[in-house]
């Protein structure tokens, strides 16, 4: 079975209601009635049902709670907790009240926070920044989380490099500069989620221009020094580093550049050093190997929101709401 067909089998398993607040929007439309026909989960949609029933008239999108914040019965509620919550950042009534109405990506984490959805995905038309922020402020990290960050799940076909062609690349899509102590707690954050969605074992590759000393530069320490303190802090999981990404998944090559180590050439979760490495390396992975790329995946949030890249496809919006469901159970 594909990865994306046992992800949706487990969210089936215990189902859940996510909330895609980008209800205006085609592939979003042809995504919920997709996911409502396969029964991966409850969807619920923000704004007005005349309009969303228009712009999905192709679609049976008929099984979604549509959700208008005009008519919403418990937008005081919202907007009181809204206001208790980001009081010290300035938060008042009348902001929260236009926000709430105005605003469907911070009604939709609002709905998370109050328990009326599991998780959120959007992104088909909002920059990552705007999807997450509201998240971040709102939904705070996990328990003994400092650093929410996000990865891709790369699903690369004709590919015996990885786990069966399957990788997480991190991180592609939120924390854009990291430092060493950032990047440690990124791979162990990584091969956390690797393990609960792939479900085999993570072997991770700290990626760099050098492969175990061939080149020095300040980029190159911070590798080493993000590989040595991920060693310290997550024994459980295989890490090493730092790798050229040729040296990182592939067998020959990394017995060439890194004799008798065990990671390299077999790593299965690839750590960019940083957001552009990262961004830029998942999209030519999509693009050039025909990749099916779910995410950006958020990891260390309270509860589970997730983004998708404006260039996604209906199909990548139903595996990004299904990957959501697994991590709100
Ligand atoms: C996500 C992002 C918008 C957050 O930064 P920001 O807008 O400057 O927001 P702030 O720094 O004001 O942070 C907002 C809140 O989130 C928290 N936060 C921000 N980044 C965080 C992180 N990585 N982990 C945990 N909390 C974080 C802050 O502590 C802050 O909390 P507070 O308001 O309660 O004090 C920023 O990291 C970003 O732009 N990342 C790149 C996104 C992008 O363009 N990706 C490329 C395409 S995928
Ligand atoms: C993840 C990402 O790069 O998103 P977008 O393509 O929308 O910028």
């Amino acid at each position: 079975m594909s990865f994306i067909e046992a992800i949706k089998d487990r969210a089936r398993q215990s189902r859940k209601t996510i909330v895609l607040p980008e209800s205006m929007e085609i592939r979003t439309l042809e995504a919920t009635a997709q996911i409502l026909s396969e029964d991966i989960c409850d969807v619920i949609l923000i704004g007005d049902k005349d309009e969303i029933t228009n712009i999905g008239m192709n679609f049976d999108i008929s099984r979604a709670t549509i959700v208008d914040p005009n008519s919403f019965e418990q937008m005081d509620a919202y907007v009181a907790k809204l206001v208790e919550l980001r009081e010290k950042k300035g938060m008042t009534l009348e902001k929260a009240g236009e926000i709430l109405k105005t605003d469907a990506l911070y009604l939709g984490v609002m709905m998370v926070k109050m328990g009326l959805a599991d998780g959120m995905v959007a992104g088909a038309v909002n920059s990552t920044a705007n999807v997450l922020r509201p998240s971040l402020q709102i939904l705070k990290t996990a328990p003994n989380t400092k650093l929410v960050s996000s990865f891709f799940v790369m699903v690369v076909p004709n590919c015996e490099f990885g786990h069966q062609g399957i990788f997480v690349y991190s991180d592609c899509g939120l924390v854009q500069n990291p430092n060493a102590e950032e990047l440690a707690a990124i791979a162990g954050s990584s091969a956390k989620s690797f393990k609960s969605l792939v479900g085999a074992e993570p072997i991770v590759g700290m990626l760099s221009h050098s492969t175990k000393g061939s080149a020095t530069h300040p980029d190159v320490d911070k590798v080493v020094e993000a590989t040595k303190i991920a060693k310290s802090l997550y024994p459980e999981y295989k890490i090493d580093g730092e790798f050229q990404s040729d040296a990182a998944i592939v067998p020959s090559i990394g017995a060439a550049k890194a004799p008798g180590n065990e990671i390299a050439g077999h790593a299965n979760v690839l750590v960019f050093p940083d957001l552009d490495a990262g961004n830029i390396c998942y999209k030519l992975t999509e693009r050039l190997a025909k990749a099916d790329a779910y995410g950006p995946i958020t990891q260390g949030i309270a509860k589970p929101v997730n983004d998708l890249s404006r260039g996604c496809t209906a199909e990548d919006i139903v595996g990004v709401v299904a990957i959501t469901a697994v991590q709100a159970q």
